[in-house]
Order: structure tokens, then C-alpha cells, then sequence
């Protein structure tokens, strides 16, 4: 009988919830019923510890080759959605206010501005902030030639360079696997057996325990 393992992930100190942030996911469609599983997987767990469906977006691109960049890009609109959409609710109470003023001192009953809805009013709707964390998922699996190892290296190097270079933690969620049924087992859907396990899970936890040191480390709350 072999000996039990000792690898794995030690328990977090503190379970974190998910409800304040936006998390993005940027997958691969290379060896799809993999990616799918995977990505599957991380949404499940993503709102399971509180990430809003509003707050989770999903992107793809076609190989892992191509996530690094992706990322990097991700990361940048939403700081650029975040900067308009704050840009846009200044111009807005601006509005109000000098719709205020134009009717004397006293406040309208109904003070809607020009350029706001009711609805945009009254509704919290999707949030808009920059990202805190992105999950960069993949599939890299082993051919014939050295494909294989050059996208691996890349790839890791780019997601790490992303991540210090930006400021917001992109998680590793790449398998790099010698064979099909490694990667099977590793999206939890194995085809001997033991179905394996859904890193994916992983991934997402790891995203929010991220995103939860970030806003309080930044914060100067260690
Ligand atoms: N062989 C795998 C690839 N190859 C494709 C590249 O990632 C890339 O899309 C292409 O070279 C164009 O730039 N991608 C994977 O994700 N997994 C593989 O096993
Ligand atoms: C460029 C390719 O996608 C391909 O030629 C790589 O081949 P392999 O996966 O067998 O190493």
C-alpha cells in the first residue's frame, strides 16, 4: 500500500466573503471540455462565498498563449470603465445641481436629472469597479514537439509579469498536463475511477482570499 499523501492546500485563516468584489475570468478554448468543466467550476465557488453574478465577467480567447495580454487588457478597462462611470455620476450630480438651482433654493420634489433615469437611480445595477482579482484559466496539454514547453514558460511568466506590473492579482488557473487523463482529473471529471478534483474550485477561493488581503493591505490594515 502506498503512503497517504501530504500535499495539498492548508486550511485559510479566516473565510473570506466574496460579496464586495468583481472578479473576471479570462479562459482558453483550447481543449474545451476541460476549459469548460474548469470554468464551470470556478463560477459555482466564485458565488458560493458571495461573488454576485453581476460582479463575476467571463472572457475567452483561443489558446493560453494569448491570456497573459488578455489579462493585462482586462485589468486596464476596467480601471478605464470605473474611471467613466465615476466621471459620468459627477457630470450627473452636477446636473441636479445646477437643475436645483435654476428652480431657486428649494429641492424639486422629484429631482431626477436630465442625463439620469429613474431606473439608473433606484437600481445599483452592475458594479463598475475595477477588477480585484482576474482568473487566467487554460489547458496546456503535451504534443509531439516543444509547443508544449514554450507556451508554458511564457505563460507563467506573462500572468506573474501582469500581476506585479498591474497591482491586481491574477491567479494561475493553467494546467499543464503530460496527459488527457491528468487534465480529466484535474477539472474533476476524470474518466478512470476517481473523477479527480475541479481546481477550478481552488481558483476561485484563491481569487477572493486575494482580493481581501489587497483591499485591506492597501488600506494599511495588516
Ligand atoms: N497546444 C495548446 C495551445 N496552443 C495554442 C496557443 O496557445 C496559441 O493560441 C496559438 O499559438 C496562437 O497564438 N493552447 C492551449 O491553451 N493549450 C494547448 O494545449
Ligand atoms: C503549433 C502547434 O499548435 C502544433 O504544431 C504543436 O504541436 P504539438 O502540440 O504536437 O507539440
Amino acid at each position: 500500500m502506498s503512503d497517504p499523501t501530504i500535499k495539498g492546500l492548508g486550511p485559510a485563516p479566516t473565510s473570506y466573503d466574496g460579496s464586495p468584489f468583481r472578479i473576471a475570468i479570462v479562459h482558453a478554448r483550447w481543449n474545451d471540455t476541460v476549459i469548460q468543466a474548469l470554468v464551470q467550476g470556478c463560477i459555482a465557488k466564485l458565488k458560493s462565498i458571495g461573488v454576485k453574478d453581476s460582479n463575476i465577467v467571463v472572457k475567452s480567447v483561443p489558446g493560453s498563449y494569448e491570456l497573459p495580454f488578455a489579462c493585462q487588457r482586462l485589468i486596464e478597462g476596467g480601471k478605464t470603465q470605473s474611471a467613466k462611470s465615476a466621471s459620468s455620476m459627477l457630470s450627473s450630480t452636477t446636473n441636479l445641481l445646477s437643475l436645483i438651482d435654476s428652480v431657486g433654493s428649494s429641492t424639486p420634489k422629484d429631482a431626477t436629472s436630465p442625463t439620469q433615469t429613474k431606473e439608473s437611480q433606484t437600481s445599483a445595477g452592475p458594479s463598475t469597479a475595477p477588477f480585484s482579482a482576474i482568473i487566467a484559466i487554460g489547458c496546456l496539454l503535451k504534443g509531439s514537439t516543444m509547443h508544449f514547453e514554450y507556451i508554458c514558460d511564457a505563460v507563467t511568466h506573462g500572468l506573474m509579469r501582469v500581476q506585479l506590473d498591474s497591482g491586481t492579482p491574477v491567479i494561475f488557473g493553467v494546467l499543464t498536463c503530460m496527459t488527457e487523463d491528468q487534465a480529466l482529473e484535474r477539472a474533476g471529471i476524470g474518466r478512470k475511477g476517481d473523477k479527480g478534483h475541479n481546481h477550478g474550485e481552488d481558483w476561485a477561493l484563491a481569487a477572493v482570499e486575494a482580493s481581501a488581503q489587497v483591499a485591506d493591505w492597501s488600506k494599511g490594515q495588516l
